[in-house]
């Protein structure tokens, strides 16, 4: 019981693993990072590529304080915290200790919870399965939608649209259907330049 209201807090939280490696996807593509998975997500992907985040109950429930810690034994000082779904949690406590140690904070969310902590840079990446909740808009600074069929394109426009004016939008291949619809995103990007592509490229080094 004690444990279900530390993690209500935000004091205690369910940690699916964590590595250090470098950030596969998005603006920061290349930067060494320090990732935190924390396990539980409600959205549903069809195709998600992390499916065993998805039970909360399942991973082990630790002090924010010892996932800080381990945090600060490798050199970097970029933290991503990705999940599951990070937003299912209050992660105000653990972005306020990590920031007390020095780390840039980013984060990788579909948004569909309400907004909590303090980013340097938040990745947004809205999904069909489960809406965003509408805290997410004014946060994020990149927009990153998975195109798995060509109708995720309209989805991406419906989303740039609400975002705010500086926030960078990509257009990311679905994994397994990259060969489909990476044509499209190439035409569509060339056509629509306010858009980039952005790739899974720690899959093509076989990287964590
Ligand atoms: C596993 S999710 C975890 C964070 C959060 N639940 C989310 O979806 O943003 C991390 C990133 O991987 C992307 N992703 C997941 N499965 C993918 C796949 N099969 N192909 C391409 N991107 C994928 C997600 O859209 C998200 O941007
Ligand atoms: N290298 C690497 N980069 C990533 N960017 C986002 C990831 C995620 O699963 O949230 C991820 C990941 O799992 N590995
Ligand atoms: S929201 Fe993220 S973790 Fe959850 S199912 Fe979708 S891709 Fe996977
Ligand atoms: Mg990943």
């Amino acid at each position: 019981m004690q444990v279900r209201e530390e993690v209500a807090k935000g004091n205690m939280l369910p940690l699916m693993e964590a590595f250090y490696t470098i950030q596969g996807e998005g603006t920061f593509t290349g930067h060494p990072a320090y990732f935190i998975r924390l396990g539980g997500c409600d959205v549903g992907c069809v195709w998600c590529d992390v499916k065993d985040s998805w039970e909360g109950e399942k991973w082990p429930v630790k002090p924010i304080e010892e996932i800080v810690a381990e945090a600060e034994r490798f050199p970097g000082r970029l933290v991503v915290i990705t999940g599951g779904e990070p937003l299912m949690y209050n992660l105000g406590p653990i972005t306020s200790l990590l920031k007390d140690r020095g780390f840039t904070i980013n984060i990788e969310t579909s948004g569909a919870h309400p907004f909590s902590g303090s980013f340097d840079w938040v990745c947004f990446s809205p999904k069909k399965f489960k809406a965003p909740h509408p805290s997410i808009y004014e946060k994020a600074d990149e927009l990153k939608v998975i195109v798995f069929h060509k109708s995720d394109i309209g989805f991406a426009e419906k989303h740039a649209a609400q975002v705010q004016s500086h926030c960078t939008l990509l257009l990311q291949p679905e994994w397994s259907k990259a060969r489909e619809v990476s044509s499209l995103i190439v035409d569509y990007v060339k056509d629509h330049p306010n858009w980039k592509i952005s790739l899974q490229t720690h899959k093509f080094m076989d990287i964590p």
